[in-house]
């Protein structure tokens, strides 16, 4: 490899806030109220077996925060790792119905996240925005709901819509409602899709919501028909290598189809999931594409670009990050051509 990856400029569109909690801070939390988490944490390490184990143990550690400081400072501790690896661009999934179940209320939970975002943003500069998820596996009604408290919220830092989960619940259709209430409140829209389960559930969603982002999706690689459709289209897929391979998605980097995706056409973008619970960072997503998938400099920066281009974010905000990751790009070029 030529080229480190560790100084280049990094953005990221796919985080779950709850999933971004060390294990350190999870231990601290269960300590504070007085919680055994023995079962779901051992030996620093989060403890799950597939894909529905793992949503179990994603919905307890969730259980362990349960102030409006307890969401400031997880938020703060993960924006400002972001930071602290050059990421000028992050944005978190958060699910109200967190807030709901803890008892915090889906308002303070937000407030939380709001504060871990400005102090962040003060420290580092780092720019964040919240994207709503509904859960699919509390129900076509909660989702409903967590759209709808999106829409009432008129948050400024609440600029998307996603939908997670257990993706074998239900098909989209069924949650189509969701996503139109959604759309009319002006957010962007995103959804989990093509991740456990395979194209078809991709289809679905560019049939039934058009959401202009898919989280995953990367399954929709099982249907050459459809990656054209996303190629043309110009869908953005949120790719998460490291998440895929610790969920037994795929089993090697090597069989990850995000070079195929890319040399199609597709609109694809490289982010984290949930990163101490699949043994990864963002950082390390960065060196697996250029070690073992063989992306060179241009193409991870073209991902990241990708990012931006998508992101939910104001055009104001979002020409300030092309123009800063563009300034990039042509002094990390210029130092390339004075070391060749
Ligand atoms: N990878 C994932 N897929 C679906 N729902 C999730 N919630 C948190 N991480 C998720
Ligand atoms: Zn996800």
């Amino acid at each position: 490899m030529a080229f480190e990856t560790a100084g280049m400029l990094k953005a990221e569109i796919h985080c779950h806030i709850e999933g971004a909690a060390p294990p350190e801070l999870s231990l601290r939390q269960a300590q504070k109220y007085g919680v055994d988490i023995g079962t779901i944490l051992r030996d620093g390490q989060y403890v799950w077996s597939d894909f529905a184990e793992f949503i179990i143990c994603y919905d307890a550690v969730a259980s362990l925060f349960r102030t409006q400081a307890d969401y400031a400072l997880l938020t703060e501790t993960y924006l400002s790792e972001l930071a602290s690896i050059n990421t000028i661009y992050s944005e978190i999934i958060v699910s109200p119905d967190h807030g709901d179940r803890i008892g915090l209320g889906a308002d303070a939970y937000i407030a939380g996240i709001c504060d871990g975002i400005f102090a962040a943003k003060e420290k580092t500069g780092i720019e964040a925005r919240i994207i709503v998820t509904g859960e699919r596996h509390f129900g076509v009604d909660r989702v409903v709901g967590a759209a709808e408290y999106a829409k009432r919220a008129k948050n400024p830092l609440v600029t998307g819509f996603n939908m997670a989960g257990e993706e074998r619940m239900g098909r989209v259709a069924d949650y189509a409602r969701a996503f139109d209430i959604a759309r009319d409140a002006g957010l962007g829209l995103t959804i989990h899709a093509g991740e456990v389960c395979g194209a078809f559930s991709v289809a679905d969603a560019l049939d039934i919501i058009q959401p202009s982002r898919i989280g995953h999706g990367v399954r929709a690689i099982e249907d050459e028909g459809l990656v054209e459709r996303l190629a043309e289209t110009g869908t953005v897929l949120e790719v998460c290598p490291g998440s895929n391979i610790a969920l037994d998605v795929y089993p090697d980097f090597q069989a990850h189809p995000l070079r195929r995706l890319k040399d199609a056409g597709v609109r694809v973008t490289i982010s984290s999931d949930d990163p101490p619970f699949f043994g990864t960072s963002l950082s390390r997503e960065y060196r697996i594409a250029a070690e073992e998938m063989g992306f060179d400099r241009q193409e991870i920066d073209t991902m990241t670009r990708t990012s931006l281009e998508a992101a939910f974010v104001d055009e104001t905000t979002r020409s300030a990050l092309l123009e800063r990751f563009d300034a990039y790009v042509q002094t990390s070029a210029k130092a390339d051509v004075k070391d060749a």
